[in-house]
């Protein structure tokens, strides 16, 4: 075993590997050696990794351990030399299964020709990826659609929408859903514009309402099971889920295991964003093993042409070009290498906010301020991380007075959700600003709802947040805002990956900026994380 991977292990796979180690058939080298094993398995599971692939002759240890018998129930599995815990075995191959059945349901083609050539006019000689993925979601069971920022995939979605609403009758019974608070609200707005093109008739026909995929399910929290299932279905006949990418392999088995029999699923995402924090990496598995149900749009009809092309450069791992597209001269381009002290700059762009908020403004003007820029760390710790440029930021905005603290809490402090608190109906990367409060001239915290209004909460109720000065990028996933400053550590650590700068970078509408050494920048870049898992060879094997 390798000792740099030694100082890896938490106290959680010690403990783990120990509960089983305990119950193994194995003695002496043997037991050391699954020992081990177990300490890895456990590792790759909370880097999001769905299995490990092991040797032949681990395979032959995890066997006579006594703790992987076939047809049995059993804590562990090995199928095609990869290592599984049960549960994760279990959520793959159902959920591989189900997807399986759900991309080969079809649905009666209708003809609706000269609809669509309405909703898609396309006037350019190249293909209509658009209007294929719409012609594919009205008599498929499964559609997936992937592309980066300001690719339409909304745009379409709304449009496919609007069409089986105009050839179903009865209409559809339709629910759509996002992974967290924040990027159901922006995909409440999106679709808003979007539908304000449809006839009104049709536009009564599609909801308004975007629901958290926790919320939809019905989460029974402290508890990891959720009130809709196989066996208590939801009522829906067509599911859209946007921002797939941060859907783990176990919260798509139970949203999968939620489909009323029958019904259709639409998945939204960019999937060379990064993976979701919990195990796998769902939705670039299943670009990869069903074309057949998938569209990808590359065409961008709103991002800044820099950002796009940097973007680019880095999703290919072009590090040279990516490099000199941010040193380039002339600051037209919207991307380059920050030129001033990162915190000075940072405190020059909330300070903004800050004026308002002092000005007297409401939340919401001040809200809107705050979110225009963000800096986002690649990690929580150590230098150019969340926690440095937090403290910093605040230490030098107290210098300006521009905040006045007088303990954790002061006005002006803007804080982030770290942990679902549904009691508050605040979940999860919620972000929120403490105002003086005019009615109770006490500070509150202040936090915009889905419909443009507010919600206001005492500080001391909230036990779970931080101070959101500075976010990761993990963080930011499913949020966008106009500038953005991408911190990257001094020096490589095992975070860094060209699937988090990509998803750095695209947050961005406007501007980005960004702090790294070039030896970190370029590393960075080459690096790619690949999630182990079984699903793509499993869903291939089920078509
Ligand atoms: N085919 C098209 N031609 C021209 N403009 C388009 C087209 N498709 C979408 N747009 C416009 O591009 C912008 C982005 O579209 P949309 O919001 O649907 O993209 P998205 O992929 O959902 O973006 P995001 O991932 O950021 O949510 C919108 O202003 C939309 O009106």
């Amino acid at each position: 075993m390798n000792t740099s991977y030694q100082q890896q292990y938490s106290r959680l796979d010690y403990s783990f590997a120990e509960f089983l180690v305990e119950r193994c058939h194995l003695q002496g080298e043997a037991k050391t050696q699954f020992r081990g094993l177990i300490l890895e398995l456990s590792a790759q599971q909370s880097a999001g990794h769905s299995c490990m692939q092991i040797s032949a002759e681990a395979v032959a240890l995890i066997q006579a351990s006594g703790l992987a018998e076939p047809d049995q129930p059993a804590p562990l599995v090995v199928e095609a030399g990869r290592l599984y815990l049960h549960r994760y075995w279990q959520y793959e191959t159902r959920l591989a299964g189900q997807l399986a059945a759900l991309s080969r349901q079809g649905f009666p083609a209708v003809d609706c020709q000269p609809a669509l050539d309405h909703y898609f006019p396309g006037q350019d000689a190249e293909p209509d990826w658009q209007k294929l993925a719409a012609q594919r979601a009205l008599t498929q069971g499964l559609t997936i659609i992937s592309g980066g920022p300001g690719t339409g995939k909304t745009t379409t979605v709304v449009k496919i929408l609007a069409l089986l609403q105009q050839f179903n009758q009865p209409s559809l019974h339709i629910a759509l859903a996002a992974p967290t608070g924040k990027a159901a609200m922006r995909l409440q707005e999106s679709i808003d514009n979007s539908k304000q093109h449809l006839p009104e008739q049709i536009r009564a026909l599609i909801p308004s309402q975007v629901s958290t995929l926790h919320r939809l399910l019905g989460a029974k929290p402290p508890t990891p099971y959720f009130r809709h299932h196989a066996d208590n279905p939801l009522p829906y006949d067509l599911l859209v889920v946007d921002e797939s990418s941060m859907v783990d392999l176990a919260l798509m088995s139970k949203l999968v295991d939620a489909l009323k029999p029958g019904s259709r699923l639409i998945l939204l995402g960019d999937k060379d964003q990064l993976a979701s924090v919990e195990s796998g990496a769902v939705l670039a598995d299943l670009t990869q093993s069903l074309p057949g149900n998938t569209i990808e749009l590359l065409k961008s009809h709103r991002f800044h042409a820099g950002i796009k092309q940097l973007a680019d450069a880095v999703n290919q791992q072009h590090a040279a070009t990516a490099w000199d597209l941010l040193t380039q001269p002339g600051s037209e381009s919207g991307v380059a290498l920050l030129a001033e002290e990162a915190v000075d700059y940072a405190v020059g762009q909330y300070r903004r906010y800050l004026a308002l908020m002092a000005s007297g403004a409401e939340f919401k003007a001040v809200f809107t301020e705050f979110s225009r820029f963000q800096v986002l760390c690649a990690n929580q710790q150590g230098p150019n991380s969340v926690a440095d440029i937090n403290f910093r930021v605040e230490q030098q905005l107290s210098r300006l007075h521009n905040i006045h603290r007088q303990g954790a809490w002061y006005a002006g402090r803007p804080v982030m959700i770290t942990a679902n608190t549904p009691s508050l109906q605040l979940f999860n990367g919620d972000i929120g600003i403490c105002l003086p409060d005019a009615e109770s001239g006490q500070l509150k915290v202040f936090f915009p709802r889905g419909d443009g209004s507010s919600k206001k909460i005492s500080p001391a109720r909230l036990q779970t947040c931080q101070t959101v000065f500075a976010m990761t990028v993990h963080k930011s996933q499913g949020s966008e805002f106009e500038q953005v400053l991408i911190m990257l550590p001094e020096q490589l650590n095992p975070v860094l990956s060209k699937e988090l700068l990509y998803t750095a970078i695209t947050r961005a509408k406007q501007q980005v900026k960004i702090v790294a050494d070039r030896e970190v920048f370029i590393d960075c870049v080459n690096k790619s994380v690949q999630r182990l898992s079984g699903l793509a060879e499993k869903l291939a094997l089920a078509q």
